[in-house]
């Protein structure tokens, strides 16, 4: 399998390729050159699979040329160890149409731990063929950071710098990423909102004096390999619900565009599914993109659902290059133009091939709250504030009653312990692998929000390339 660059200049490379570089050197993200497709009986095959045995069968076409088969199963087999959940992704019925998918009983409670116990192995694993160092250079609102961190600390060949927006996330978040005191983890608050860290770990991928001495790599959803382990939880969930026979819609929290992507990937590869439900807060650019094609990024409104307070998507990219015909070249002068003045038009391309698969919602900080409480008082279930703007999408979507909608629960409402209460009157506990949090000792950097001043410190710190 081979993987090109959105913007159409970059080298293509093979799985390895693309999980060590995490962005292409033409500043594009890489996508496979075509889509593997399974026909609707190999889709059948898969139903009752073990997670880690599903997850070798939807990978195996994309890490082709880079892992055998034994490899990937083990590697899957010693991600998926790490959660506390027998079904790793657990479907959980709310109404006669309404389910929700848990994805957050990995080892820092949110979906990000899907990918990222996988993506941590398949660093280490590509690093003993070579005797190479790795840096890796990530931006979080929240969620991100502690799962990249718990994924590689204390790896000896790999440096992790992680940058959070100061003040902007949850303490439960902010303590899962700064209380790892591991010597490899650098954890860094900046004055400024995520976009702004996503920026500059952006700008250092095309900065010489960094790629000139350091080999970096992302952990964000920019990697391909991100997505790619995302894909493997919407075959999990539609397989149970009946697929490839019924089709099933999918509400999905949004922020980078990373999570809904995986779907569209899924879609792509033979499942059928009904609707993508994009779900925004207020930081709304995906809903105004995918309704009127305006996709013009705004000042980031900090909410009670800091891991969506993106307004610069990046994974949207992915989509504009598939459905705007693969034409690196125009995708390119389109982004430099977006670059320059944080607004640009869909093509109409663009619009109407988003428009055949997603549909897009956005809520109030009044509708997601409204959305914990209807839960607890309906369904019986504690949901995170992520969970409820998907849930409030999946209900105000008007799918097709006879289609089961699954929202996606991102995140365990522990990590979000004030909003819960305010919605519900009640405190969700931390589950115990967490349940020490506020008696550990915190350590990390505070840096002004200027690029060079990041760069320097990633600089200083890091260990060259071999
Ligand atoms: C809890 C939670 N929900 C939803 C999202 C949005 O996902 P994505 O950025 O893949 O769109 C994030 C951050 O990525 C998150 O941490
Ligand atoms: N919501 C994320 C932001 C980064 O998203 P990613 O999926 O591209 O890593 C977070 O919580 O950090």
């Amino acid at each position: 399998m081979k993987y090109i660059s959105t913007r159409g200049h970059a080298e293509a490379l093979d799985f390895e390729g693309v999980t060590l570089a995490g962005l292409a050197p033409d500043g594009g993200l890489y996508v496979p050159e075509s889509w593997p497709r399974f026909s609707a009986e190999e889709i059948a095959n898969m139903a009752g699979l073990p997670y880690a045995e599903l997850a070798v069968r939807i990978m195996a076409p994309f890490v082709e040329g880079s892992l055998t088969e034994g490899e990937l199963r083990e590697l899957c087999t010693q991600a998926y160890g790490t959660f506390a959940h027998e079904a790793i992704t657990p479907l959980v019925q709310l109404d006669e149409q309404q389910w929700l998918l848990e994805l957050f009983h990995g080892p820092t409670l949110a979906f990000k731990d899907v990918a990222l116990q996988l993506l941590g192995r398949l660093f280490e694993h590509f690093l003993s063929r070579s005797d190479d160092h790795l840096t890796i250079v990530g931006a979080t609102s929240g969620d991100t950071g502690s799962a990249a961190i718990d994924a590689v600390a204390g790896r000896d060949r790999i440096d992790i710098f992680m940058l959070h927006p100061e003040g902007r996330v949850s303490d439960v978040q902010r303590r899962q990423m700064t209380t790892v005191l591991s010597p490899n983890v650098h954890n860094i608050a900046i004055d400024g909102s995520f976009d702004d860290a996503q920026a500059m770990v952006k700008r250092m991928f095309v900065d010489a004096e960094v790629t000139g001495k350091y080999r970096i790599t992302a952990v964000n959803s920019i990697n391909w390999a991100r997505l790619m382990a995302q894909v493997v939880y919407y075959f999990a969930a539609a397989l149970q619900l009946g697929a490839p026979q019924r089709k099933v819609a999918f509400s999905v929290p949004t922020g980078n565009f990373g999570d809904v992507f995986a779907g569209y990937v899924a879609a792509q590869m033979g499942l059928p599914i009904e609707r993508l439900i994009v779900a925004t807060n207020i930081n709304d650019i995906l809903h105004r993109a995918l309704s009127s094609g305006d996709y013009s990024a705004g000042t980031v409104t900090p909410t009670a659902a800091p891991s969506m307070d993106i307004q610069v998507s990046s994974n949207f990219e992915r989509l504009l290059f598939c459905e705007g015909g693969r034409d690196g070249a125009a995708l390119a002068e389109q982004m430099r133009g977006f670059e320059a003045s944080k607004a640009m038009q869909l093509t109409n391309s663009q619009r109407e091939g988003s428009a055949a698969l997603f549909t897009s919602a956005r809520a109030t900080p009044g509708e997601m709250t409204q959305a914990m409480a209807y839960a607890a008082e309906h369904y019986g279930q504690t949901i995170d504030p992520h969970t409820a703007i998907g849930l409030h999408a999946a209900r105000a979507a008007g799918i097709d009653p006879s289609v089961p909608v699954v929202t996606l629960a991102t995140a365990h409402p522990a990590k979000f312990p004030d909003a819960v209460e305010g919605a519900t009157g009640t405190v969700p506990e931390l589950p115990a692998r967490v349940g020490d949090l506020f008696d550990r000792e915190e350590r990390y950097e505070t840096l002004p929000g200027t690029y060079e001043a990041v760069r320097d410190y990633v600089v200083q710190c890091a260990t060259p390339s071999a």
